[in-house]
């Protein structure tokens, strides 16, 4: 996968991208991570990325020129290496755009390139909406200086699902949300600490026993704090008649 930042702080991603677990995704070549600074592509008598906003009010908007220019410098590429199967998914990151979710990071882990568009200021030119981007992501009803932040926290979230990404020590299958539940709690040595004591299911040895007191203790904490996410998961008939008598409780 390659994915393309499009941003004026392309600083900020170099601790991001040279870390950890997308650092080492870096380094296998499982995926290709890229800024682009947008203010190389203002090419216009100023060299400026924004402009007082038409109809006047406070603040400056994003022009289109460079974010557009920037783009078709990155697709170009990208084409010209041959690699490219089909169009990127170009990704505005904004308050307004679609709420993330596990569902749409696992949508967007299938793809061959993506392209994020960070912003600053008061927003960006309605052109770039309209005819360049192809998907409006937020992470989160709240207003930040700038997309970069929220467009880090889409690539870690894409990228941790990509083959050969997480080793054994992590593993994106019992995730909370990849099966549509909250993840059950999790226990290492020592088998007691300070008289708290691991459950005993957990030291069986039953593997058959241990799976139903994890799928258990999904649906619980599931029920407990987040009981909307049961109306869209998938589960057995069991698993609803025993949610069925939980409720009440
Ligand atoms: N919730 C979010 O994902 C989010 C995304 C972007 C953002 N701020 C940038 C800078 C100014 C505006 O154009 C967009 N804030 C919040």
């Amino acid at each position: 996968m390659r994915i393309d930042v499009l941003t004026l702080f392309p600083e900020m991603f170099v601790g991001v991208f040279g870390a950890s677990i997308l650092g080492k995704a870096r380094d296998k070549g499982i995926v290709s991570l890229n800024t682009v600074n947008f203010r190389d592509f203002a090419n216009n008598k100023h060299n400026t990325v924004d402009d007082m906003p038409y109809g006047g009010g406070g603040g400056m908007v994003l022009k289109a020129e460079p974010i557009f220019g920037a783009a078709e410098h990155v697709v170009a590429e990208h084409s010209a290496s041959g690699t490219s199967d089909k169009p990127p998914r170009i990704i505005l990151m904004c308050p307004q755009g679609e709420p993330l979710t596990q569902r749409k990071a696992q949508e967007l882990s299938a793809e061959s390139h993506l392209i994020f568009v960070c912003g600053h200021y008061e927003g960006y030119d309605e052109r770039i909406r309209e005819f360049l981007v192809t998907d409006e992501l937020s992470i989160g009803d709240y207003v930040l200086t700038g997309g970069e932040l929220p467009a880090m926290v889409v690539i870690d979230t894409v990228v941790r699902l990509l083959p050969g990404v997480l080793g054994n020590e992590q593993s994106a299958v019992t995730d909370s949300f990849s099966d549509g539940l909250l993840e059950y709690p999790h226990y290492t040595r020592p088998a007691e600490f300070r008289g708290w004591k691991v459950p005993d299911a957990l030291l069986s040895g039953h593997h058959a026993e241990i799976e139903k007191w994890r799928r258990r203790q999904s649906l619980q904490r599931t029920l407990e704090r987040r009981p909307e996410l049961l109306e869209v998961a998938e589960l057995t008939a069991e698993e609803r008649r025993w949610l069925e008598e939980n409720k009440i409780k």
